[in-house]
């Protein structure tokens, strides 16, 4: 039921493997890129309606992303990978999720066939929910009236949620938010998700320089395609089960060598190992932007300037929602 312990939240990646505590439930559907304010206003209805309807509450989704699969030469950058996603999708009480590979052959399935194969036969839906622009099926066939007009025929509840505005009245989308991040225009793609934006990542080995400029870098790579805009950001890292306050440069460090892309951390007021390890960044602010500096020594003087700076952006910050106070709690 909504509101359960997590330990009840079941991740299926196969449909011959669909748990039975979650058949007959409510089911909402989309890509949920980021499960920010839009996608959550669609899993607040299908929460409400489990309720109503005393009923299991899931979100069923596609990986990889459908576009990336139509165009693989420009994959989709993924504001939260699947297992992100999931946490999210957790956080936010639902029963599980249901995850449907989605693969060229999926794509080309007709939208009546879909409702009476997956929808009917295999997860006997009692209401499925989706936003105003989810389409489905061959040739996107599967409109959100198709949807009404399948429920009523079938005899399941649907609903179509209305697009969630920001506070400018503007459509809040995956798009907008990976726009904000490219604009380094962080608290605006922070607000748009309803909690700072983290990726995961490893700890590589670098160049070994950061040591002798007394700012050693934790050296992360971010996905492919990342449209992050390269600079000097603000941070808070999860490292082991402690959150670190540091001060980060993505970029390709044009003073030394204009290498590829690599987010470097420098956690504050701290000593210890990191190589191997997976750190959590979670994304404050944009400080400025990367430069080319004539001597060393002037980058570190810019790197004392950027600390302070980031330091006090750190200190006065509040979480944005209970969610993002939930994704920055340490156990
Ligand atoms: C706060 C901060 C600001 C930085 N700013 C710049 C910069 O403006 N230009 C630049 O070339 N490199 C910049 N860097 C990257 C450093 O050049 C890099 O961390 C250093 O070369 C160490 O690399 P390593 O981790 O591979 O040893 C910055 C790093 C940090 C932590
Ligand atoms: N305060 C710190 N912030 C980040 N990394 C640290 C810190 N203290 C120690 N380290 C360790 O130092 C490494 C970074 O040192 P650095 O000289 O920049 O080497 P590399 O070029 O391999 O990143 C990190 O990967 C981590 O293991």
């Amino acid at each position: 039921m909504p509101g359960n312990s997590p330990a009840d939240f079941s991740v299926v990646t196969d449909l011959n493997a669909f748990s039975a505590h979650l058949k007959g439930g409510v089911v909402a559907i989309g890509n949920f890129d980021g499960v920010h304010r839009g996608h959550r206003a669609v899993l607040g209805e299908a929460l409400e309606l489990g309720k109503r309807l005393k009923c299991p509450v899931y979100a069923m989704t596609f990986e990889p992303h459908p576009r990336t699969v139509f165009n693989s030469d420009h994959p989709v950058f993924r504001l939260t990978p699947f297992d992100a996603k999931c946490e999210i999708l957790k956080d936010c009480d639902l029963n599980g999720v249901l995850m449907l590979p989605f693969t060229r052959e999926f794509a080309g399935v007709e939208a009546q066939d879909f409702v009476r194969d997956i929808l009917i036969e295999r997860l006997a839906i009692s209401h499925a929910v989706t936003g105003y622009d989810f389409h489905f099926g061959k040739a996107r066939k599967g409109t959100p009236d198709f949807l009404r007009q399948a429920g009523d025929n079938h005899g399941f509840g649907v609903s179509i949620v209305s697009p969630e505005n920001d506070e400018g009245a503007e459509i809040i989308s995956s798009s907008r938010i990976r726009q904000a991040l490219s604009d380094g225009e962080i608290p605006l793609a922070n607000g748009l998700l309803g909690y700072r934006w983290f990726f995961d990542a490893h700890v590589q080995h670098g160049d070994k320089r950061g040591r002798d400029l007394g700012y050693p870098t934790a050296n992360l790579s971010l996905g492919v395609g990342c449209p992050l805009k390269h600079g000097i950001y603000a941070v808070k890292a999860r490292v082991d089960d402690e959150l670190v306050d540091g001060v980060a440069s993505f970029g390709r460090r044009p003073t030394f060598d204009n290498g590829s892309p690599l987010f470097e951390v420098h956690l504050f007021d701290f000593k210890q190992d990191l190589y191997g390890k997976m750190l959590r960044i979670h994304l404050v602010s944009y400080l400025r932007g990367e430069e080319k500096f004539a001597t060393v020594e002037a980058l570190i003087e810019q790197m004392d300037q950027d600390s302070e700076e980031a330091r006090s952006a750190l200190a006065s910050m509040q979480p944005i929602s209970a969610l993002d106070l939930q994704l920055t709690q340490v156990t």
